[in-house]
């Protein structure tokens, strides 16, 4: 059986692959994600996910996971806000709306190369003024792709959603153990 290694500082994708217990290690990768210029969230997504896969060292017998997750809008991607005043931008576009979160992953092996996206649809209430500044002095948008947490508070900004619930928060858990079954790496 071969050594996961998640290669993220997601508290979130950490936790998810704990939720359903596949074994892991961690290891540190920081690659600048503004280089990437395509306003394709597919493409962008997949570029950064291989991007990351291939910035960290791969040792004997050991399966590196990395992953990326942005929201797409009207034909925009909107990553993590910059400040409080992209945060409230990025939320006023979302309000009564639909957007999609899209995620890449990349599984990389020795011998092998697993690349896929996997896309969910979510649906905001509209949202007021004062109800958008109440949610970005908690501080929760600011690590998060498109400004929320729907694992957090950013819950009570969602009205609706079409797919994985576990893609928005960062990894399709129940596609990528699948893909991981290829690799000999199970839940425990
Ligand atoms: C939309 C949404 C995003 N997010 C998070 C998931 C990702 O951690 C983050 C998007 O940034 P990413 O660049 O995908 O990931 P990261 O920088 O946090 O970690 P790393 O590159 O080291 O793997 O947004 C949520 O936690 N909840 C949500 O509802």
């Amino acid at each position: 059986m071969g050594q996961l290694v998640l290669a993220s500082s997601s508290p979130r994708r950490q936790s998810l692959l704990k939720q359903v217990n596949i074994p892991f290690i961690l290891r540190k990768q920081d690659v600048d994600e503004s280089i990437i210029t395509t306003q394709n969230p597919t493409e962008a997504v997949k570029q950064l996910a291989v991007l990351k896969g291939e910035s960290v060292s791969l040792h004997d017998n050991e399966v590196i996971l990395t992953a990326d997750t942005v929201v797409s809008f009207q034909g925009s991607i909107f990553g993590k806000p910059q400040n409080k005043d992209d945060a409230f931008d990025m939320l006023t576009k979302l309000s009564g709306n639909i957007h999609e979160v899209y995620t890449g992953v990349m599984i990389r092996s020795e011998n092998n190369k697993t690349v896929f996206i996997e896309k969910t649809e979510v649906e905001f209430w509209d949202l007021n003024e004062q109800e958008i500044m109440d949610y970005i002095s908690t501080r929760d948008p600011f690590d998060k792709a498109g400004s929320y947490g729907i694992q957090s508070r950013g819950a009570l900004l969602v009205k609706r959603i079409i797919g994985d619930y576990f893609n928005v928060v960062g990894l399709p858990i129940g596609r990528l153990v699948r893909e991981l079954k290829k690799y000999s790496i199970y839940p425990k």
